[in-house]
């Protein structure tokens, strides 16, 4: 008698069969067919109107030399010929990060618009040069996070909070340096508790730890990060933690509320100051993001100011906490495979603490360890497929002629730019000191650095509106992972290697359940 055993995974499987045959292959067939009948794959290149139903302006013809379809069969040999569309949002979803072909331009079907990519050192210079009103990067925030909803709105309807990052938060990085340092110790101690890591005095002036190594423990490495990454950035901003990443409306919300409860007080006693004093400048005025985003608002940036304050506030974290943290992951994880690699950033890393402590300047010395986070950014893509999203207020005209008409998306194929042979040597693999071997080369001492302008390289994207937070983010970052260099040993549980990163659509986000285990360090 034969038994058919039936094991927990058959069933899944058959079960999942049942699923795909009955509610999803029909469904899809439907979803195909009709996204047959809307799309037009072939329209960047011919007379015929983009979508009917996308922005408004999409309506009338415009001239892309280069036709989609064929670019991205001829770059992804994957395509099935004849009506691609279907197979073209699917391919995006899974795959079409890679894709692109160099200098032209191709469209992207979201579920609700298109979006026009494009690459190449002309093309990216192009639009690097145009102005606000051609090319709009706020207005792109807009419809592409729907700021207005989820940021609220006055912080797009007037940036100035832009220019506060650019220029007095940067300019403070050094001034304000201990603080981060001392917030970066004492983040550390809670959320890494490893055994012995708990004795520090001064946290600012703390030696490098030796002795016995503890026992391992094992931590949740994004969620921790963000907490680590939240309190750091904070105490800098505002003085004092802010645990707040805003992600959807009710989130937003409740962000708004707490932030005002925490925040209304202190820009009260400003204003109060102000009054007293009679000025802007009175004694002891503390040296952080709000008196900074008071000085700028002057004349009618006044009114609401509370509100007008608070957001901008919780603006700069949306930009700043995310970025950073999943920075901060992807590195640790490329460290928790590596001891070598370890050992020689602590070789960078120690002599210079030791001999010159912790400050802004000594993070500038640390070349290694810079090329080492551009480096693994490089691979990972941690701001997802595309950047430098703009949005074409008028008709725009690239220098080769590609025309994208009002109302597009257009953004720059950053990713599969990441991933290209002619641009980086073996670019599939992680080499840590690609960046600072270049600087080691005569004359380029001071090029190739992870916040300086590099025309392949766009993490923080580029042209005017180039992120104005990369000096603080990356001396921020430099001071976490110099402090777990000297202070942990990691890795990961069972000898594993790096986590898949987890892509959706065009974004990206390190593994969020991947775990690392850290000791206090042994020698
Ligand atoms: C590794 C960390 C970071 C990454 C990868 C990153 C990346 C970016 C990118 C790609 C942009 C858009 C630029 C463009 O389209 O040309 C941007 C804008 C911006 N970033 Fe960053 N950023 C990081 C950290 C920070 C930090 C720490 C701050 C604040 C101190 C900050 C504040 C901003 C602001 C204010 C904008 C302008 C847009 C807005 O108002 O939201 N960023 N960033």
């Amino acid at each position: 008698m034969s038994i058919i055993s039936v094991t927990p995974l058959s069933q899944a499987l058959s079960l999942g069969a049942i699923f795909l045959l009955t509610l999803v292959i029909p469904k899809v067939l439907r979803w195909r067919a009709r996204m047959n009948k809307t799309l037009n794959m072939n329209c960047l290149h011919s007379s015929t109107p983009y979508l009917p139903w996308a922005h408004p302006d999409f309506s009338h013809p415009t001239e892309v030399p280069g036709d989609s379809r064929n670019m991205l069969e001829k770059s992804s040999g994957r395509l099935p010929k004849g009506d691609t569309s279907f197979f073209l949002a699917v391919h995006f979803y899974a795959q079409a990060r890679t894709i692109y072909v160099n200098g032209q331009a191709f469209k992207i079907p979201h579920i609700d618009r298109w979006e026009v990519v494009v690459s190449g050192k002309e093309m990216i210079e192009d639009m690097k040069k145009a102005s606000d009103m051609d090319l709009s990067f706020v207005e792109a925030l807009r419809e592409s996070m729907q700021s207005d909803y989820t940021l609220g709105a006055a912080p797009a309807q007037d940036p100035y909070h832009i220019a506060v990052v650019r220029t007095p938060l940067t300019r403070n990085l050094g001034a304000r340096f201990d603080d981060i340092r001392e917030e970066i110790v004492l983040a550390m101690q809670d959320q890494i508790p490893a055994k012995g890591v708990d004795h520090y005095d001064s946290p600012i002036l703390c030696p490098i730890i030796f002795g016995e190594a503890s026992e391992w423990i094992k931590v949740p490495m994004l969620y921790t990060v963000m907490k680590i990454v939240s309190r750091t950035s904070n105490r800098f901003f505002v003085g004092a933690p802010l645990s707040l990443y805003a992600s959807s409306r009710q989130m937003f919300l409740l962000a708004v509320k707490r932030a005002t409860k925490h925040l209304e007080p202190l820009i009260l006693e400003r204003l109060r100051k102000e009054e007293e004093y009679g000025s802007s400048e009175w004694p002891d005025k503390p040296n952080d993001l709000i008196s900074w985003l008071l000085d700028e608002a002057q004349g009618e940036r006044r009114n609401n100011i509370i509100s007008n304050i608070v957001l901008r506030v919780l603006h700069i974290n949306f930009g700043a906490i995310h970025t950073t943290s999943i920075t901060f992951t992807s590195c640790l994880f490329r460290l928790a495979g590596n001891p070598e690699l370890v050992q020689i950033l602590r070789e960078e890393v120690e002599p210079i603490i030791k001999e010159l402590g912790w400050s802004k300047a000594t993070m500038g010395q640390m070349k290694k360890l810079d090329s080492f986070m551009k480096e693994t950014q490089r691979l990972s893509g941690n701001v997802g497929a595309t950047s430098m999203n703009r949005m074409a207020l008028r008709d725009f005209t690239f220098s080769n002629g590609t025309v994208i008409p009002a109302g597009t998306i257009v953004s720059v194929a950053s990713y599969a730019m990441n991933r290209d042979d002619e641009i980086y040597e073996e670019a599939d693999t992680l080499n840590p000191f690609r960046f600072s071997n270049m600087r080691a080369q005569e004359g380029e001492s001071t090029k190739h650095q992870m916040a300086g302008l590099d025309p392949s390289y766009m993490l923080f994207g580029g042209g005017r509106q180039m992120c104005p937070g990369r000096f603080f983010a990356v001396n921020e970052l430099k001071a976490l992972l110099a402090h777990v260099l000297v202070t942990y040993d990691l890795k990961f549980e069972n000898g594993g290697e790096y986590p898949p990163d987890e892509w959706q659509g065009a974004s990206v986000n390190p593994n969020r359940s991947a775990m690392v285990m850290f000791r206090k360090r042994a020698a």
